[in-house]
């Protein structure tokens, strides 16, 4: 006996072997896909039935500051670094990890609902990051995010902090929980730093996160100081590779493409952040050219100022066309695999796509609505017309966090009203 099957849904299982199945069955059993395909003889305990919904591998957010939801509306329209060092640095100085706990059940809440299975965060307090995630069902890849400033004590108490989380949590959450090292940019850890980082974490084979290039700040300090930009400055120090998960890399020159392609280095595209705080536009339809693994993040909700992935793809489409002057780049397919399959790799988890043995992490997506009247290519309408709040059940590792609408997993209510109590509570820390 399976424990689910999902029958009479459009499925666009982004796998390129089987493209899409307009009326299919998933079957689950525990944490994986047993079964997909026109019709099955399994039987289950439950039956969902999808009709006139789309089946799909759920979204993979790779870049995120989780607890950052606390911060949403916080402090806008600003340069980056203003942002960072005079509201945002200050301002987490006062956080405590409850509200941080707070904050990313918060985040937790926001990308179940919104069809999120999975996300990539660099944050502090990172246990409590871990707590929340493990209660709330959903998948992560979790770093602590470290900042030496050039200090070597501060160094050394970072990585401290960095290898205890990683060792403690990699696996945990029924294995729901990755842990990775998240060195915060090569502009605020210092040279000897990042070779010590990446030299753990080869030791403890894990991955890396890493902001790279997301100003033009970034690139005129490291010329500065190291007389090359960020992308030379790391292969210098061997700190490339297919574990690497880059965000931002909006300052690429072509020779720098060549290096992150090369290297099989993930990155993450966050163009809404990169919008809002004007760093830029990150090469993406050049990056995939050259054969680079391109993938999709929010980044923290203080930059967003959401965390739904359905506006990103849409955004990362239409600022791609607009900045290249081409409307024919990255078009919704392409879109769509760098939300799932190309996430997926990124975080090195077997999702994605929707395919047997695959793990059981997928969406339903109610199509039955004005806005996605009528329907010639669903592909278009997830990228072009759908919004995170389309989303009707969200199910991660074979269980379902949210269906028709309403979240089985955590007490909504609570979870809202406990995040206005840390924000009510930290304005007022602020404040005195
Ligand atoms: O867009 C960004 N660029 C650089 N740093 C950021 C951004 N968003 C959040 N943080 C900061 O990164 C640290 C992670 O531990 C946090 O201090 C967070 O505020
Ligand atoms: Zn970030």
């Amino acid at each position: 006996m399976a424990d689910i099957i999902i029958k009479n849904a459009y499925i666009l299982t982004m796998d390129p072997d089987a493209g899409d199945i307009e009326n299919g069955v998933v079957v689950i059993e525990n944490s994986t896909i047993k079964e997909i395909g026109t019709s099955t003889e399994c039987s289950a305990d439950k039956i969902i039935d999808a009709k006139g919904s789309v089946l799909m591998p759920g979204l993979v957010n790779t870049h995120c500051h989780a607890g950052m939801t606390i911060f949403r509306g916080y402090a806008d329209d600003m340069q980056l670094q203003d942002w960072l060092e005079n509201h945002i640095w200050p301002a987490e100085a006062k956080l405590t990890d409850e509200d941080i706990y707070a904050g990313t059940r918060l985040a937790c809440l926001e990308m179940i609902r919104s069809g999120t299975i999975a996300f990539a965060d660099m944050y502090i307090h990172e246990n409590r990051v871990a707590q929340a995630v493990d209660e709330a069902g959903i998948r992560a890849a979790l770093s602590y995010g470290m900042i030496d400033f050039g200090d070597k004590e501060k160094a050394d108490k970072e990585l401290e902090v960095g290898t205890a989380f990683v060792k403690e949590f990699n696996g945990k959450g029924d294995g729901r929980i990755t842990t990775m090292y998240g060195p915060h940019a090569p502009n605020t850890c210092s040279r000897d730093f990042l070779i010590r980082v990446k030299e753990q974490a080869v030791k403890d084979n894990v991955k890396l996160h890493i902001h790279v290039l997301e100003t033009e700040a970034e690139l005129n300090y490291m010329k500065e100081n190291f007389g090359m930009c960020s992308i030379h400055f790391l292969k210098g120090i061997d700190f490339w590779g297919t574990d690497v998960l880059a965000a931002h890399c909006v300052w690429l020159s072509d020779g720098d493409i060549k290096i992150l392609a090369e290297y099989g280095v993930n990155i993450s595209h966050n163009p809404i952040s990169n919008m809002k705080l004007a760093s830029g536009i990150c090469p993406v339809s050049k990056l995939i050219d050259a054969g680079a693994n391109v993938c999709l993040g929010t980044d923290g909700c203080a930059s967003n100022n959401n965390l739904d992935m359905f506006e990103e793809m849409r955004t990362a489409a239409l600022l791609q066309k607009v900045s290249t002057m081409d409307p024919t780049v990255l078009p919704a397919r392409k879109v769509l695999e760098m939300a799932t399959i190309n996430g997926a790799k990124a975080l090195g988890i077997n999702s994605g796509m929707l395919k047997e043995g695959y793990n059981a992490d997928m969406i339903i997506v109610d199509m039955n609505r004005a806005h996605l009247t009528p329907v010639y290519d669903v592909a278009s309408h997830l990228v072009y017309a759908a919004s995170g709040k389309d989303v009707s059940a969200t199910i991660v590792n074979g269980k379902v966090l949210m269906e028709d609408g309403k979240v089985l997993s955590m007490d909504e209510q609570e979870v809202i009203d406990i995040a206005v109590k840390s924000s009510k509570d930290l304005i007022s820390k602020i404040n005195n």
